[in-house]
């Protein structure tokens, strides 16, 4: 691919894949010399991108995305009329990336076999999980998310790529489930969405591919349609030698670890957007699995200044580096948030002590019952997170696993170690609030 002469970006050559690296990204983004903020890092040519309108009917009428596809067969050559159809179709948007991106690793010339050897072979997400490295999530609800993701794509294979009876059959883009899957998961992981005059839109865009997320980004990215180029550009002065990151919550700033892991195949350490499953024990599940009520006397203000008393001296006792740490205490607070009293929850003053004093028993057994649910939660790991840091580190002890983890099972173990600390996170900061009243 032709990335502009000017681009100061090289790619970092390949990881060893080795466990014992500390917390590797994989490849990435380098900056070859320094950029100020505010100049672009790279431009890749819209014509080297795979773009489709999400909605051809909606806004703009589908007119990028149309224009897009007919400059991308003027460089790249022609493309089979039923797949051109299908990509001006108004089936789903990942559908058609899928299908485009399935078409140029099996057909494409120029740039595509050299992009097509670049991506990775396998993948981390959720979708590719089997049976027995589901179990290593240590969650029903992730292990049910996982079958989920792979019945939909393994179905979407049949209905769209499979020989005998797709809707794109004819074209012989998929030989089999695992190609799907494997087309799947690089369009889940890698692909950017903009919109260009209010026309939304969704590229793969070769070599901006290789940014790497960072919760801190330097960079950010555009598709600039008057210069026609996809940009990546920095948000911050960029030193030579940095790694050049972009954030991958754009499209979605709430997403959860969960979600992380199911289209990108990694959880953020200290994820904000994460919530530990507390009950009310007031809904009829909860009163079925005999969870008792648990009343809403937390005080918000207490609550909030006990998270940045703890955040100040350092974050609770789980791992991780600090900010990851705050990040937790957020996320914990927040979960925490709906067992506050409603209304301001005040409970200081002109009730005498003896209110004082009511109010605070009833925080207490507010506080109880929450580090009751915590102590379940805990309960239901399989395994501690002691020993998940000793298996990503590595260094697993006699009897606690093998020394080298396949990259899902590694995925799975920081997934769930991650969710522990959080846990953690939450029983420091109720104990730190336990501690003010
Ligand atoms: C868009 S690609 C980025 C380039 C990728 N590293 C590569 O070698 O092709 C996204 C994938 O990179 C990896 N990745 C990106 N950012 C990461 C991070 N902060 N932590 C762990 N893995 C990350 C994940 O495997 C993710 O699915």
């Amino acid at each position: 691919m032709r990335c502009r002469p000017w681009s100061p970006l090289q790619a970092t050559p390949p990881p060893a894949r080795s466990p014992l690296g500390p917390a590797p990204r994989g490849r990435g983004l380098v900056a070859r010399r320094a950029v100020p903020a505010g100049a672009p890092l790279l431009a890749v040519e819209a014509w080297n991108a795979l773009a489709v309108s999400d909605e051809p009917g909606g806004r703009g009428g589908g007119a990028y995305g149309a224009r897009a596809l007919a400059d991308w067969q003027a460089v790249h050559g022609s493309l089979p009329p039923l797949l051109e159809q299908y990509l001006l179709s108004d089936s789903n948007w990942f559908t058609r990336l899928v299908a485009w991106l399935l078409h140029v690793s099996r057909h494409g010339g120029g740039i595509w076999p050299l992009y097509r050897s670049l991506l990775p072979p396998g993948h981390e997400s959720l979708m590719h999980f089997l049976p027995e490295e589901r179990e290593e999530l240590q969650s029903r609800e992730l292990e049910a998310l996982a079958a989920k993701e792979r019945a939909s794509i393994l179905s979407l294979h049949e209905s769209i790529f499979s020989g005998s009876s797709g809707d794109l059959s004819a074209l012989a883009l998929a030989a089999g489930p695992e190609d799907t899957l494997w087309a799947a998961s690089m369009v889940n992981s890698r692909c950017f969405a903009d919109e260009v005059g209010g026309e939304a839109l969704s590229l793969v865009v070769p070599c901006a591919d290789l940014a790497n997320h960072d919760s801190s980004p330097n960079a950010g990215y555009r598709l600039d349609a008057d210069a026609g180029a996809f940009l990546l550009v920095a948000t911050r002065d960029v030193a030579a030698g940095e790694e050049v990151t972009i954030s991958y919550l754009g499209t979605n700033p709430t997403k959860p670890n969960d979600l992380m892991l199911k289209d990108h195949g990694f959880v953020i350490p200290g994820n904000t957007n994460d919530r530990l499953p507390f009950s009310a024990g007031d809904d009829v599940q909860s009163r079925a699995l005999g969870v008792p009520p648990v009343p809403r006397e937390l005080d918000a203000a207490l609550l909030l200044a006990a998270a940045k008393g703890l955040a100040a001296s350092g974050g609770s006792s789980s791992g991780g580096d600090a900010a990851a740490a705050v990040g937790r205490l957020q996320a914990a607070a927040r979960s925490l948030q709906p067992f506050c009293r409603r209304g301001g929850g005040g409970g200081g003053g002109d009730g005498g002590a003896a209110e004082a004093e009511a109010r605070a028993a009833a925080q207490r057994r507010t506080v109880d019952a929450l580090l009751q649910q915590c102590a379940a939660m805990r309960a239901g790991f399989a395994t501690t997170a002691e020993t998940d840091e000793a298996l990503l580190a590595g260094a697993a002890a006699a009897g606690a696993g093998p020394a080298e983890l396949s990259p899902r099972v590694r995925a799975a173990v920081a997934s769930r170690l991650e969710r522990k600390r959080l846990l953690a996170a939450a029983e420091a900061l109720l104990s730190a609030y336990a501690g003010k009243l």
